[in-house]
């Protein structure tokens, strides 16, 4: 059972921001702020439940990863962070992190023009996608994206097809499958081979794309791409990725006299949800190590450095963001092994989906009001028609917990709202960003008219 109270907003020793709180997180007078904006008055402007992410957070870890990055390569080729915009976008957090020098990696029509409306230049932007569509990839090479990154044979078929047609050259990035099983969870690990997302180095898919690539009339060939999984702790486990990978370019230049000018290393760098889990490495440690594999290679292997790249989202959101809820029905059950307090709130799987897809464990406080009273052991659940719509499997919380209580649940800022539905029919929360004392709607609350216009009888 974890209490996260004791922990609110506590720096690393190294000065990084990987507490379980947002860095502008406080208590005022017993209650929750978060960028100097109290948990009742958020939740009395925007209702409840509400995503609230830290700006200034979401900042620092971006500026964080850019810096690291430019620091670990400045004697290399240099390179570039990839905003993965699937852990949280909205057209302010993209313009955000191209204002931190990031760029926003995208999989979709909509984060695609998610990033193109924030004023993201092309030139900034990734595609990425097992299965794009004609019409998404036409939009890639309209905008003219840094780069597409292809996932199989058949989509480098249909990108040469489309950029053929467009009379454009398409830059392609492939991305490999380096073998390497890494990731929280079996659903987020990404590298082995009996999965959907890229091309085998081992079983020569790889290479036939590259020579594939190499061969077409309307495909440059600008970089290899392996992305290992998420939540992931081990450097080594990057590192061992990043030989593979780089092994690969090596093989490549002794084939076909070609020296693969960038190498995207993905995202997958975990954070804290609870105060139990293990402080992941700072920016800099993991950089560091993919730097030492860059370095290594290019003295092996006599060729150029590459360019690199990285994919980080749920490190620079994660933390950022808190989701407030309002408790309703307190149950108590009795078990054998003693009882256990049931608080139900007013949102869950819905709003997140995490516990019940990947047994993510999260933690919970108090928001509205001073949380030291006695403590009681808890389990935070949702709303919905599931016994499996757990929030928090087991917090200590205040024994006068009643309803209309807020509670706060930390590190949800990434893959909360990007991954919520409307199960049950219940509307998606806002999202709002807090800055200074001040409030910014970032995404607005969806209402239940919202889901009945789908609805033509309605
Ligand atoms: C290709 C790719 N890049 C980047 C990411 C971002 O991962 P994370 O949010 O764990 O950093 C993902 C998601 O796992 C991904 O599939
Ligand atoms: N959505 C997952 C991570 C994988 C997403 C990207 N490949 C999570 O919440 O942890």
């Amino acid at each position: 059972m974890t209490s996260p109270l004791e922990h609110l907003a506590a720096p690393e020793p190294d000065g990084s921001p990987s507490g379980i709180w947002p860095m502008n997180v406080d208590r005022v007078g017993g209650e929750l702020t978060i960028g100097g904006v109290s948990a009742s008055d958020l939740v009395a402007q925007f209702g409840s439940p509400l995503y609230v992410i830290d700006e200034g957070d979401m900042r620092a870890r971006a500026h964080a990863w850019k810096s690291a990055i430019d620091e670990s390569f400045a004697d290399l080729a240099g390179g570039d962070v990839f905003y993965a915009g699937k852990a949280f976008l909205s057209v302010a957090a993209a313009r955000w992190m191209a204002e931190e020098g990031l760029s926003i990696d995208t999989c979709s029509e909509g984060e695609l023009r998610t990033a193109i409306a924030a004023g993201v230049p092309g030139s900034k932007i990734g595609l990425h996608g097992n299965n794009k569509s004609r019409a998404e990839i036409e939009l890639a090479l309209q905008a003219g994206v840094a780069h597409v990154v292809v996932d199989s044979l058949a989509e480098l078929a249909l990108v040469e097809q489309v950029a053929g047609q467009r009379g454009q050259t398409a830059p392609i990035v492939l991305r490999v499958t380096t073998g390497v099983h890494a990731g929280g969870h079996e659903y987020i690990s990404t590298a082995h081979e009996d999965q959907k997302f890229g091309l085998s180095i081992s079983t020569g898919a790889a290479l036939r794309a590259v020579e594939e690539t190499l061969a077409a009339s309307h495909l440059e060939l600008v970089g290899l791409h392996s992305h290992i999984g998420s939540q992931i702790l081990a450097v080594e486990a990057f590192q061992a990725a990043a030989n593979a990978i780089l092994a690969l370019r090596a093989e490549i230049s002794a084939l076909h006299g070609v020296t693969v000018p960038e190498i995207d290393f993905g995202g997958g760098y975990a954070i804290r949800y609870t105060v139990i889990d293990d402080v992941p490495p700072a920016p800099l440690t993991y950089t560091a190590a993919l730097a030492g594999a860059v370095t290594a290679h290019v003295v092996e292997s006599g060729l150029a450095a590459p360019r690199v790249s990285i994919e980080p989202g749920r490190s620079i959101v994660g933390p950022a963001g808190i989701t407030l809820y309002t408790v309703g029905t307190i149950k108590n059950v009795e078990l054998e092994e003693g009882s256990r307090r049931y608080v139900s709130v007013d949102g869950g799987m819905s709003d997140n989906i995490r516990p019940a897809l990947y047994e993510a464990d999260y933690t919970a406080a108090l928001a509205s009001r001073e949380p030291f009273d006695e403590q009681v052991r808890s389990r935070v659940v949702g709303k919905h028609c599931e016994s499996g719509d757990i929030l928090v499997k087991d917090v200590a919380l205040s024994a006068s917990l009643g309803p209309g209580d807020l509670l706060a649940v930390p590190a949800t800022g990434a893959y909360g709202r990007s991954m919520a539905s409307n199960y049950n029919m219940l509307p998606r929360p806002g999202v709002v960003a807090v800055s200074d004392g001040s409030v910014k709607q970032l995404i607005r609350r969806e209402t239940v008219e919202d889901l009945l216009t789908f609805d033509e009888d309605a």
